[in-house]
């Protein structure tokens, strides 16, 4: 055949989308899937194929229909036993099916990383009606924060300040949840300094980490990345430490995005992605090799550098505010007069908070580059219908 590998991508989304472009500058033929027709990486990709990642037989079939080389999951929402049935028949699942499993529900992974792995994590415990919700704030203290255990990008998730509010949350998070497991955490709220993301790519000579990325969050999802963000050697040392853990104990090869807070010395470990993350998207214009170039050769078996390293550079998410069946954009040639750059995903359609395209500028410092980054976000406009 005339392409390198063959490579099932199950989920389609912005990070889908570059992660093709990547894996297809190295030759691989990539079959696109997901719930919805002209996705993002779709647009990019070989073949498509839309159908829920969620229904085992239908997945099953397409990964019978195409016969990959590799299956790449892209979201979380997918049925991970159909991955473990695969991988022992001998598909390569990226990074293991095991990660995938593992990294899927919040209680699987916060349990392997607190009590098997012993790595630094907030005080928690698991709830799965209101009693146990109040039961577990009284062991965590307030603030605390409440989350589905399975749920994504900040859905369902709420922070109490008393327990006059766990009602509200526990509703909140139930009514927000993905799949049918009514079970929450309920974890320590840490007052950080500031969070990062580690991404730490596991290939076939080692694992090699990026500069850490700092990020801000609102609603549970982010807003701004930027990259290098300053850090101590023993904060970084301690990430690093805890990221190698997890991500050997996770096995398989591939780029991993480990999330941490960070309050004075301190570094907790959060959770973290078998994949590309989304506040490295920054890594599109920092590094030489983005995130989705190092997913694409830890993958393929291909070299990683020892040393990755990064120029100040920002991201700034450009985000809808309404639902819509059509969408358009103005504003680019402005947006980008003073040099900094714009990735349109391409979605079909918009609804409030959906993520639609990120605005990416370097400068001299990472704090000139996230003003840049902001601005030029904000100059891109949206228009809503036909
Ligand atoms: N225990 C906590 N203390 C303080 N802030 C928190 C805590 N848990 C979460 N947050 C804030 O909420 C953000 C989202 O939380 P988390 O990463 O657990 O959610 P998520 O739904 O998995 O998001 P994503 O899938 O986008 O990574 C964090 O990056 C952080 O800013
Ligand atoms: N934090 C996870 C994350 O950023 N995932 C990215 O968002 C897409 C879904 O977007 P949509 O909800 O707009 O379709 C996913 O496919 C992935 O690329
Ligand atoms: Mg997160």
């Amino acid at each position: 055949m005339a392409h390198t590998a063959k490579i099932l991508l199950l989920g389609s989304g912005e990070l889908g989308r570059e992660f093709v472009i990547s894996a297809k500058r190295l030759g691989a033929y990539v079959v696109a899937c997901d719930a919805y027709a002209d996705a993002p990486a779709m647009q990019m990709a070989d073949a498509a194929e839309v159908f829920s990642m969620l229904d085992p037989e239908a997945l099953r079939a397409a990964i019978a229909k195409h016969a990959p080389d590799f299956v790449v999951p892209e979201v979380e929402a997918i049925r991970t036993e159909v991955l473990a049935e695969i991988e022992a028949e001998g598909t390569r699942v990226v990074p293991s099916a095991r990660a995938t499993q593992m990294t899927m529900n919040r209680d699987a992974i916060r349990d392997l990383a607190a009590q098997d792995l012993g790595v630094t994590t907030s005080r928690y415990r698991y709830a799965k009606n209101l009693e146990e919700v109040v039961a577990a704030a009284e062991f965590t203290g307030f603030p605390c924060v409440i989350k589905p255990v399975m749920s994504s990008s900040g859905k369902g998730q709420s922070t109490i300040r008393d327990s006059g509010e766990l009602e509200e949350a526990w509703d909140y998070a139930v009514a927000n949840m993905r799949g049918d497991r009514k079970r929450v955490i309920v974890e320590q709220f840490i007052d950080f300094d500031y969070e990062i993301t580690l991404l730490t790519v596991r290939h076939n000579n080692g694992v090699t980490f990026c500069p850490p990325i700092g990020h801000r969050q609102e609603r549970g999802d982010y807003r701004e990345s930027w990259q290098p963000t300053p850090m101590s050697d023993a904060a970084i040392a301690a990430a690093q430490d805890m990221a190698r853990k997890v991500v050997d104990d996770l096995g398989g090869f591939g780029l991993f995005g480990v999330e941490f807070f960070v309050k004075g010395e301190e570094v907790i470990f959060s959770e973290l992605s078998p994949r590309p993350h989304d506040t490295g998207m920054v890594t599109s214009i920092s590094q030489n090799l983005s995130e989705f170039d190092l997913h694409a050769r830890a993958i393929l078996g291909l070299a990683i550098p020892e040393m990755i390293r990064a120029r100040p550079s920002a991201s700034a998410v450009i985000l809808a505010d309404q639902d819509s069946e059509a969408v358009s954009y103005s504003g680019l040639a402005d947006a980008m007069a003073d040099g900094a750059d714009v990735r349109i995903f391409g979605k079909p359609t918009t609804r409030p908070y959906r993520r639609m395209g990120v605005a990416l500028a370097t400068g001299s410092t990472t704090d000139e580059a996230r003003a840049a980054a902001v601005a030029t976000a904000s100059k891109v406009h949206i228009h809503y219908g036909d």
